[in-house]
């Protein structure tokens, strides 16, 4: 395969990545009741530190309840097992990939006695929307397809099932030229990207969408929101944002673990500001790469040293 990368945790043991595999009738693969975390890795200034794992490994063990899912290990066996995997493969700048699901054992939509399969993955990723993305932002297209309601599926937590919408809104993007997509919610209003939240600066003020967009709690939201207030910025966390204001925004931005901050420079070809990162997307990136690189000793308590 083509990842540099030998060894998979899976199920309390580590396995050969070949051997990492489930059963074709495995209950999640057909329903999409799986549960999962995306993590980065930064080799920092320190050494390799993985950024906010706790709050990660937190908002796991809460996707997982609304299917009662039992993830069957502690918060500290799946933070070890981690570590030590990261350890064995000598990783220092990576994506952690976290994955609960029902296993196999009989189908129908009813879990009934199938377990639960915990499986922990890690691997080098580079910059999730292309290289140039950070530093030229990139060109969206709002989709036609609607994020799925919060009252029809828990939107506020990461279950596998909810990505066919985000491959769905994604593929449409760029099938049609564009890098991303933004999706609306049923109300017509902005949502979030289908893998990233989304934030919006007007007059020098920053806006991002809540829960009650249905939207996912993103920890990169969280961390951008405590750096912009840092920084003096006033910011919206709970903004109704409709979708003629994305075209009228000084500037946008998406934020994600993979996505970290990732500027938005165009929405269905229209010029968003200047077209390119806008100064407040540049001084809040900086401010986060400087925080995950550990050029500042802030908020060190959101670093799990490896
Ligand atoms: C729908 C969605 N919204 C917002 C976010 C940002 O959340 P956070 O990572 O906590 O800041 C993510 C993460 N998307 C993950 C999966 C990406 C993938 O392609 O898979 C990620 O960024 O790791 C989402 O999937």
């Amino acid at each position: 395969h083509e990842m540099d990368v030998d060894t998979i945790w899976l199920n309390g043991e580590f396995v050969d990545w070949e051997d990492a595999t489930t059963h074709v009738l495995t209950h999640a693969l057909h329903y999409g009741t799986g549960v999962f975390e995306g993590v980065r890795c930064y080799d920092t200034e320190n050494g390799p530190a993985i950024f906010r794992w706790d709050e990660h490994l937190d908002r796991l063990y809460d996707s997982a309840k609304p299917y009662e899912l039992d993830i069957g290990h502690s918060h500290e066996e799946l933070s070890e097992a981690t570590l030590e995997l990261l350890r064995r493969e000598g990783l220092e700048s990576c994506y952690i990939r976290p994955i609960a699901y029902y296993g196999y054992h009989s189908l129908g939509v009813s879990p009934g006695d199938c377990p639960t399969d915990v499986a922990i993955a890690a691997w080098p990723w580079g910059t999730y929307l292309g290289e140039e993305a950070l530093e030229n932002g990139v060109d969206v297209m709002v989709s036609s397809w609607r994020k799925h309601a919060s009252s029809q599926i828990p939107t506020n937590v990461k279950t596998t099932g909810l990505y066919v919408n985000s491959m769905l809104a994604g593929e449409e993007a760029r099938r049609n030229g564009y890098v991303e997509a933004i999706v609306l919610n049923k109300e017509g209003n902005v949502a979030e990207g289908p893998g990233e939240n989304l934030f919006m600066v007007n007059d020098g003020e920053i806006f991002t969408t809540g829960p009650a967009q249905s939207i996912l709690e993103g920890i990169t939201r969280d961390t951008v929101i405590t750096l912009a207030e840092e920084l003096g910025y006033t910011v919206h966390d709970e903004a109704v944002i409709s979708r003629g204001q994305l075209y009228t925004a000084d500037e946008l931005f998406f934020t994600g673990s993979a996505a970290e901050v990732t500027p938005i420079r165009k929405v269905d070809n229209v010029e968003i500001g200047a077209g390119t990162r806008g100064p407040v997307t540049e001084e809040i990136q900086g401010a986060f790469f400087d925080l995950v690189e550990r050029k500042t000793d802030a908020h060190d308590d959101w670093f799990t040293y490896v």
